[in-house]
């Protein structure tokens, strides 16, 4: 099945190196002020990332119709299928070729409910593997996504749980998997996903094929990240960038068609997107944490502008969906909603 391929890396491209962290064995020290993509290991969900990739195949091989049924729609709804070319790569307003669903978090939980996509709610082999491959993938990557947010919570000198508090799995929250695929291209060039950071706190992502790269802090060439088995690449998004006052950054990254000898071939990929509560005002922690107080002064006094949406992260999260649809932007590329501090895609 497609969707199992773990080819081998193409020997003429030079991956960036990324720092291989052994989920077991992590601390503040190994995870410090991270500002780098990072790659977990021993993360607990190799098996049922398996059975999400033979689901995804499952899914994303359903007739265009009938996913076109779950489409999330201009008004920056996250659940849901994303057809290609619904978003914008580029300034240009050059469409993306990558296709996905995304189950929210709140509705595996819930499961045999649903409470935030209703009807019609995911396509059939979702519904039917609920409970025995989405939910233990979440379940997963939500104490992942814990036990890395407690960290942070050390580094930034917080009062114990808090963080956890905003993170809290019983508040509905933006958290959801979403199943990727980019159907085969002889193209190895064309912009598959644009740039972007991803909006939420933690981004955990299973890869097959090549593809991805990074703009690494401070440079101005991307670099593709080699995929590694029973591997999760590990990125902070921009909420928490917000919430610890830039002490944690979120990461550039970018994703072309499988490079050189993986050409032709079509490209899967898996993600868990951790993001606050809905109700979490997007604000740096300064009254919680000395350590973004301090880190927010420094920036203010050298005229770094504060990152302060000022707004929920529910509504964070619809505006930065919204403003990456097409359907959002004029002629010139330009998004055309009212909102303020919609940053990139
Ligand atoms: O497909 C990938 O490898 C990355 C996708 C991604 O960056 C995203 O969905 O935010
Ligand atoms: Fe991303």
């Amino acid at each position: 099945m497609g969707s199992f391929t773990f080819p081998p890396w193409p020997g003429d491209i030079l991956p960036h190196p990324l720092l291989v962290l052994d989920y077991r064995l992590l601390n503040g020290e190994t995870l410090g002020g991270c500002h780098h993509t990072r790659i977990l290991v021993n993360h607990g969900a190799e098996d049922v990332v398996e059975r999400m990739f033979d689901l995804a195949f499952k899914v994303m091989t359903l007739p265009e119709g009938e996913l076109m049924k779950y489409e999330q729609g201009n008004e920056g709804e996250s659940f849901g299928y994303k057809m290609t070319g619904a978003d914008v790569v580029s300034a240009t307003g050059e469409l993306d070729t990558a296709e996905f669903l995304n189950i929210a978090k709140d509705d595996a939980l819930a499961w045999p409910n649903l409470v935030r996509r209703k009807s019609p709610s995911y396509p059939l082999p979702v519904l039917e593997q609920m409970s025995n491959t989405v939910r233990p993938f979440i379940l997963n990557s939500l104490d992942v996504s814990n036990t890395i947010l407690s960290i942070f919570s050390e580094t930034l000198r917080m009062a114990n749980g808090e963080l956890l508090d905003m993170h809290s799995v019983a508040e509905w929250s933006g958290s959801q998997a979403r199943i990727i695929r980019n159907k085969a291209t002889t193209s190895t060039t064309k912009i598959a996903t644009g740039s972007h950071t991803d909006f939420g706190s933690l981004s955990f992502l299973h890869n097959r094929q090549g593809g991805l790269q990074v703009l690494p802090p401070g440079s101005d060439s991307w670099q593709y990240v080699k995929p590694l088995p029973r591997h999760a690449i590990c990125n902070i998004g921009d909420a928490l960038s917000i919430l610890s006052g830039g002490v944690l950054r979120s990461n550039i990254h970018r994703v072309l068609p499988p490079p050189s000898t993986q050409a032709n071939m079509e490209r899967w990929s898996l993600v868990f997107f951790s993001r606050s509560g809905d109700s979490v005002l997007l604000r740096p922690l300064v009254d919680e944490s000395s350590v973004v107080a301090q880190a927010v002064q420094k920036n203010l006094a050298m005229g770094v502008p504060l990152m302060e949406p000022g707004v929920t992260a529910r509504e964070w999260t619809r505006r930065r969906v919204k403003n990456r649809r097409v359907a959002n932007r004029d002629a010139r590329g330009e998004y055309v909603g009212r909102e303020q501090g919609n940053r990139g895609a």
